[in-house]
């Protein structure tokens, strides 16, 4: 491949979430969080850690803006904590909850860094989920009307904004797995969910339309492209309905107003119909301006008789190398995600939201850490990246999970993603690491070693 330049106002980013940062979990007014109850729940997360105090952004904000400026990011995505601004879900506005944010923007502003916010990542004020949280259609609209005061108070200031972090992780993770935030473990609940989210979605868009403000709206997805493991007909089958499992069954709707059909029928003829309304798929595509899409891995996939709906198990690639978290490291995946989506979805703008990986970080007595596997990551994620750009599709930018360590769900902070290492031990000192460096010259130059 022949030199790899970017364009020049290609948007290299980086992002974080919330509760994996920010601490200050009771802290001038915030209200609880179902991640709060569930890292408060003993046995849910890996050491017994919790987001408490996490990197304690909430205090150390200036202090990382100044090394987003160090690293020469471009553009911030950050999530806001519902219940740090509506501690009830709704009604009573806490004005500190709103004034961090406000500080965090401007802040942002001035270091010539663009915001993207992201309204939901995962942090659903409790107060919503003791009535039912995303089980309850109501709690679209509580979202929408967050999206409406959130719209209003950064009108001018924020032109990036993402509805939804996932909501595959949200309805899977979260209510037919249990590892994640309710925890509760119902496959039909977790489709229920999934709808309820895709319609706040819409919801927030028909609200971004109305308030008729400059800038884009979008939603983020976790994307994992799926790939029979055998040429046979029942391996390509499986690979098939687990693709439409964790990405068309949200791409569907969105572009093209309603969910895969035949996943669909296997879902209604085994566990019957969740709630719909009629006109619930017109808002859930309602017309977007970008797509995120949040890329780690890909999935290989053989039949298996029985196992589950699909017929299909994941194989695992024992012989690949992988990252921490236990994932094939396949950066091809990310080309083939971004062709497909631009091919069989929708022409608009994509970003990249997330690609990272997490490696055992070393932090040297000199504070050097010498994340070369990083480096090596993302440098071959970002050259695929740039072949999807040459064969014309529309990426418009990049953020690498994670600008910082930072609490890694149900893993705790075992795991790190981050450019910059948090030493939790030692006041949470951050220190950038090679792969920062690396980054810093990525931006400047516009351009990755062939
Ligand atoms: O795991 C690394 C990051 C998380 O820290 C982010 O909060 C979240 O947006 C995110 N999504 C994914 C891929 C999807 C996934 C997440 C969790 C469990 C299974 C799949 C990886 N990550």
């Amino acid at each position: 491949m022949a030199k790899i330049i970017f364009p020049e106002d290609f948007i290299w980013g980086a992002a974080t979430s919330s509760y994996q940062i920010e601490g200050a979990f009771n802290e001038d007014g915030k209200g609880e969080s179902i991640w709060d109850r569930f890292s408060h729940t003993p046995g849910k997360i890996e050491n017994g850690d919790t987001g408490d105090i996490a990197c304690d952004h909430y205090h150390l904000y200036r202090e990382d803006i100044e090394l987003m400026k160090e690293i020469g990011i471009r553009s911030y995505r950050f999530s806001t904590s519902w219940p740090r601004i509506l501690p009830e879900g709704k009604g009573r506005v806490n004005q500190k909850g709103l004034d961090f944010y406000k500080r965090l923007v401007d802040n942002l502003l001035k270091a010539n860094i663009r915001p993207m916010i992201t309204l939901y990542h995962w942090d659903l004020p409790q107060a919503l989920q003791d009535k039912g949280g995303w089980t309850n259609r109501d709690t679209a609209k509580y979202f929408a009307e967050y999206a409406r005061l959130m719209f209003e108070e950064f009108n001018g200031l924020v032109d990036l904004w993402v509805t939804h972090n996932e909501p595959w992780v949200v309805a899977f993770e979260g209510h037919a797995f249990g590892n994640h935030a309710p925890g509760t473990k119902d496959f039909k609940t977790a489709l229920q969910v999934a709808h309820h989210l895709l319609l706040s979605h819409g919801m927030a868009v028909d609200i971004f339309r109305e308030e008729d403000l400059p800038g884009e709206i979008g939603i983020t997805l976790n994307l994992t492209p799926a790939y029979p493991a055998g040429d046979s007909e029942k391996d390509v089958k499986a690979a098939s309905l687990l693709d439409d499992y964790i990405n068309a069954w949200f791409l569907s709707p969105v572009f093209k107003g309603s969910y895969p059909e035949e996943l669909h029928h296997i879902y209604e003829q085994n566990l019957g119909a969740f709630t719909t309304q009629p006109g619930d798929m017109d808002i859930i595509s309602r017309d977007i301006d970008f797509l995120g899409i949040n890329y780690y891995s890909r999935m290989v996939v053989r039949h298996k008789p029985g196992d589950n709906l699909f017929n299909a198990e994941v194989v695992k690639m024992e012989d690949r190398p992988s990252t921490e978290m236990g994932w094939e490291i396949y950066p091809q995946g990310l080309y083939d995600i971004l062709v497909r989506v631009n091919k069989e979805y929708t022409d608009k703008p994509l970003y990249i939201t997330e690609n990272g990986a997490a490696f055992d970080d070393k932090l040297t007595e000199e504070g050097k850490i010498h994340d070369e596997k990083r480096i090596n990551y993302l440098g071959d994620h970002f050259k695929q990246a740039y072949k999807a750009l040459k064969d014309g599709v529309p990426l418009r930018g990049y953020y690498v999970w994670s600008l910082m360590d930072n609490f890694e769900w149900a893993y705790g902070y075992s795991k790190r993603f981050g450019l910059i290492y948090v030493d939790y031990e030692n006041g949470n000192r951050r220190f950038l690491k090679d792969s920062a460096l690396w980054y810093r010259e990525v931006i400047e130059k516009g351009q990755v070693e062939a």
